[in-house]
C-alpha cells in the first residue's frame, strides 16, 4: 500500500519545518483554546525532547474575516499544552524570521505569522507551482525536513500545504498520522445498518461539494446550520441569505446548483428542519415552525427544539452517524440546543459515531460531554468528509509523492 513517513522514519537532530492546523475560533479578539492545540502539542513535544530545531507554520481565519488574526496567542496556548517554550515572529518568510530561524538551538520551537498573511499560500495552486513561489523557495533551504501535521488542513492545496513536500524530505506527524489511520479505516468500513450524516456549520461549500459522492456511502442526510438553510431556501423557503453575504449569499452562488440536483434526484434522502429559532427583540431564544416563515425578517442561529424531536429517532435508529458542522451557534446557549441535543441522542446510542471540525468537537467539551461518548473525535471538518469519500486529500498524497521519491 503507498504511504508516507512518520516522525519514526526522521533522522536525528534535523532542522525542521512543521505545518500544523492551529485554525481556532476567536471571541473578541482573544483565541479559544481547543482541540486541535493539545492534539498537535503531542507532535511538537515529541519533536523538542528529540532534539530537533524546529519552526513552526500555521494559519488563522481566512484574509477579510474576523477570525483572521495573528498566531501570538497560539504560540502561547501550544507552549502551555506541549510544556515547551514557544517563541514567535510576527512575519512569514522575511529577514526577521530567517534570522530568527537560524537562531534556533536543538529542542527550541518556533511559531512563525499566520501563513495566509503571505499572499503565496492562498492561491488554490498545483504543488509544482507552489514550490516556485518566493515563500517556498526562500524558506525551504534553511531546513533538512518538512512535516505535516495538519491533517484537517490537508483538502486545502495551498503553498504550506503541497509546495513544501516537493523541496524537501517529508514526514506525517502523530496527528496527521493518527487521523489519517483512523480516517481512512473509517472510510473502508461497511455498516449493515443505516448511515446518517448530520450537516451543519458554516462552511457549507465543503460539505455541499462531497455529498453526492456519499450519496452510496451515507442513507439519510440530516441538515441544519448555514448548510441547512441553504437546503431550505432552494426548497422554497425565504431564509438562508442576507445576512452575511460570504456565509449565505457565496455559497449560495457556488452550490445553488448541486443543492438543487441533491433535492431534485435524492429527496427522500435529506430531512431539512421543520423550525428554525431566532433571537427576538427582548434577547431571548424564539422559535418559528418552516411554514410560518413568509419574509426574511431575521437571521436563525439554530434548528428548533421541534427539528430536534424529528432528528432523534433518525439517529437511534442509524448503525453509524457522521456529524459535519453544528446545527446552530452553539458558542452561545441560547443557540446550542441542536447542536447540544443532537450530540447527546448520539452519544445515548451505541451506534458508530464520528464528531468532526474544530469547532464542532470543542461543542463536545463546552456542553460536558465526553469524548469517550464517541467511536471517533476528528479535530479535522472539511477533510474528513472528503476522506470518506474516499478521494485523495492533496497534502496526503504530496508526503507519499516524498516518501516515493526518496526510496
Ligand atoms: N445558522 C447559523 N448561522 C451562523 N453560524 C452558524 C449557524 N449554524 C452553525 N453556525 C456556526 O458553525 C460553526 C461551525 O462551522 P464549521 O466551521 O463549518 O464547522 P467545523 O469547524 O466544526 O468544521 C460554529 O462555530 C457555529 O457557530
Ligand atoms: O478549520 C479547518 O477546516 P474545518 O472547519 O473543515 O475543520 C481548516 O483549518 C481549514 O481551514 P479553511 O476552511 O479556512 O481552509
Amino acid at each position: 500500500m503507498r504511504s508516507f513517513r512518520t516522525l519514526d522514519d526522521l533522522p536525528a537532530e534535523q532542522r525542521v519545518l512543521v505545518r500544523l492546523d492551529l485554525n481556532s475560533p476567536v471571541e473578541d479578539g482573544v483565541v479559544q483554546d481547543n482541540r486541535r492545540f493539545s492534539r498537535h502539542a503531542v507532535t511538537v513535544s515529541e519533536l523538542a525532547e528529540t532534539g530537533h530545531r524546529i519552526a513552526l507554520m500555521a494559519h488563522q481565519g481566512r484574509p477579510g474575516r474576523d477570525t483572521f488574526v495573528s498566531l501570538e496567542q497560539h504560540a502561547d496556548i501550544l507552549a502551555e499544552h506541549a510544556g515547551v517554550d514557544v517563541d514567535f515572529v510576527a512575519d512569514t518568510f522575511g529577514d526577521e524570521t530567517l534570522a530568527a530561524v537560524r537562531d534556533l538551538d536543538a529542542g527550541d520551537v518556533l511559531l512563525l505569522e499566520n501563513t495566509r498573511m503571505t499572499d503565496d499560500e492562498l492561491p488554490e495552486k498545483e504543488p509544482e507551482e507552489h514550490a516556485d513561489s518566493d515563500f517556498v523557495r526562500t524558506l525551504a533551504p534553511e531546513f533538512d525536513a518538512y512535516v505535516n501535521d495538519a491533517y484537517s488542513a490537508a483538502h486545502r492545496k495551498h503553498a504550506s500545504l503541497v509546495g513544501f513536500p516537493l523541496r524537501l524530505p517529508s514526514y506525517a506527524g502523530r496527528v496527521m498520522q493518527t487521523e489519517y489511520e483512523a480516517n481512512t479505516a473509517i472510510a473502508e468500513r461497511e455498516f449493515d445498518g443505516d448511515v446518517t450524516m448530520v450537516v451543519g456549520g458554516t462552511k457549507a461549500t465543503d460539505v455541499i461539494g462531497v455529498m453526492e459522492a456519499l450519496d452510496e456511502k451515507v442513507d439519510r442526510f440530516l441538515l441544519g446550520g448555514v448548510a441547512g438553510e441553504l437546503f431550505l431556501r432552494a426548497a422554497g423557503y425565504p431564509v438562508g441569505e442576507d445576512v452575511d453575504t460570504e456565509l449565505f449569499d457565496e455559497q449560495w452562488d457556488a452550490n445553488e446548483e448541486t443543492i438543487r440536483s441533491v433535492l431534485e434526484e435524492r429527496r427522500e434522502q435529506v430531512t431539512l428542519a421543520s423550525d428554525l429559532a431566532y433571537e427576538d427583540a427582548e434577547g431571548e431564544r424564539a422559535e418559528i415552525d418552516m411554514d410560518d416563515i413568509v419574509e426574511k425578517t431575521q437571521a436563525f442561529l439554530d434548528i428548533g427544539s421541534g427539528t430536534v424531536a424529528d432528528y432523534e429517532p433518525a439517529i437511534r435508529d442509524s448503525e453509524a452517524v457522521f456529524v459535519k458542522g453544528a446545527l446552530g451557534v452553539f458558542e452561545d446557549e441560547r443557540f446550542s440546543v441542536g447542536t447540544v441535543g443532537v450530540l447527546e441522542a448520539i452519544a445515548d446510542t451505541d451506534c458508530f459515531s464520528v464528531v468532526g471540525g474544530g469547532d464542532t468537537s470543542r461543542a463536545i467539551t463546552m456542553y460536558g460531554m465526553a469524548e469517550d461518548d464517541f467511536s471517533h473525535v476528528s479535530i479535522a471538518g472539511g477533510a474528513y468528509i472528503r476522506a470518506l469519500t474516499g478521494e485523495p486529500l492533496p497534502a496526503v498524497e504530496l508526503l507519499i509523492r516524498s516518501a516515493e521519491r526518496d526510496a
